[in-house]
């Protein structure tokens, strides 16, 4: 049977061609306005969780409020559950928004504002189920003992939970989740991060969770994608996104610590095809000297994660020279951070590794370093986009 219902309208979400510009501050509205969304199109299946990253001011929270129907895009529609919403005001689009700025009853209690949704009309649940869920919820949160508190008493993090609790014990058609863990710690964001996935995927409706944190959108999301300066840089699967960057402005969203980008020139000699960096001369793997051989640009940005990259002996054979600039241990893994010559890198490596660097670190201290024969990427110099076949 097709998926498409409602003459051609599919189920799940469907956003095409969201523009939206601002009037720049004190400049008359229609002047040179700031364009912040640039033609947006994403398509979220039901029971899907698409995950928006992207650095800030990229446009993730005006996306989601367009989608909310709280802001008129410029140009643009959207579908949800068999429905075109442009005419339909944001009460009734049946949309779990969770604000980021939370946006709580100030004079209800945790339990209140958790219950809100569904005593809202068309919202509506026999009392006895909306207070069952209410419970999953704040229990899940780790918040049911707050339940009898009013917001003002409560902390940034605390208050946070509430605003989640309010969104997650909806039923609605779309899930829009901006920034839902960004104030808690450590620890209860990495317990949310799958608690939260896991009830959401259990639903039908489709969701959408925002977030600046690139590592966040790969551990949520079925589907990634990565928005910049208002564009979609790249939609993929957490690991497509992963292994194979679109763009240096992808790559260098992901990852803690992100890849190394470091720029450089082409140059053949002999049959070998060579990164040149001042001093620096890597010779590259076949499969990577033959796309950027295709590519034909000499200018190029090489990728390389921070767990690629080995210390080897000053001076030694193949080893680009780079200097110790600091040294940080983290218990299970060290970051060690290199400079090649007006320009730091980061290596992640092994306690035993940047200790046997030297005393103090080995700080100011001159070494060598090899690059992995994969895991490599290439971007062109001057459009940052990831060379074809890489
Ligand atoms: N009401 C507004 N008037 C003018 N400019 C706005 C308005 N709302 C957002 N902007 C601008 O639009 C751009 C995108 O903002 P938006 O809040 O959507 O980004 P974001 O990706 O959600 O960022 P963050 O991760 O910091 O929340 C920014 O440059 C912002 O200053």
């Amino acid at each position: 049977m097709s998926a498409i219902l409602n003459g051609g309208i599919p189920p799940g979400l469907t956003a095409r061609g969201i523009a939206k510009s601002f009037a720049r501050p004190g400049a008359k509205p229609k002047v040179d306005p700031h364009k912040v969304l640039h033609e947006i199109g994403i398509e979220v299946g039901p029971g899907e969780l698409v995950a928006i990253t992207g650095p800030s001011g990229a446009g993730k929270s005006t996306f989601c409020r367009i989608l909310a129907g709280l802001e008129r895009p410029d140009a643009g529609t959207v579908t949800l559950a068999g429905r075109d919403l442009g005419a339909v005001p944001a009460g009734q689009r049946r949309v779990a928004l969770m604000f980021e700025s939370y946006a709580l009853y100030p004079h209800l209690t945790v339990r209140g504002n958790a219950l809100s949704p569904l005593q809202a009309p068309g919202g509506r649940l026999a009392p006895a189920e909306a207070q069952k869920r209410v419970d999953e919820v704040l229990e899940l949160l780790e918040i049911r003992h707050l339940g009898e508190r009013l917001p003002g008493a409560l902390s940034g993090g605390q208050k946070q939970r509430v605003a989640l609790a309010r969104t997650l014990v909806q039923v609605p058609d779309l899930f829009l989740l901006d920034e839902p863990i960004s104030h808690l710690d450590a620890k209860l964001r990495h317990k949310l991060r799958g608690e939260i996935r896991r009830r959401l995927s259990a639903q039908s409706a489709p969701s959408i969770w925002a977030t600046p944190d690139g590592m966040e959108a790969l551990s949520v999301g079925d589907r990634v994608v990565v928005l910049d300066q208002g564009r979609v840089e790249q939609v993929g699967t957490p690991e497509e996104i992963w292994q194979r960057p679109a763009s240096a402005r992808v790559a260098r969203l992901l990852g803690d610590p992100p890849m190394n980008l470091i720029e450089g020139t082409l140059m053949r000699a002999a049959d070998t095809l060579y990164v040149t960096r001042r001093d620096m001369r890597l010779a590259l793997p076949p499969a990577l000297a033959a796309a950027a051989a295709r590519h034909g640009t000499d200018s190029i940005i090489l990728g390389v994660r921070p767990d690629g990259i080995s210390f080897a002996p000053a001076g030694a054979e193949g080893a680009v020279a780079a200097e110790i600039y600091s040294n940080e241990p983290f218990g299970k893994h060290a970051i060690v951070t290199i400079d090649l010559g007006a320009l730091l890198a980061k290596v992640k490596t092994s306690m035993a590794a940047a200790a046997a660097l030297g005393a103090d670190g080995g700080i100011g201290r001159g070494v060598g370093i090899t690059f992995p024969a994969e895991g490599l990427s290439l971007f062109d110099g001057a459009t940052g986009r990831a060379l074809a076949g890489t």
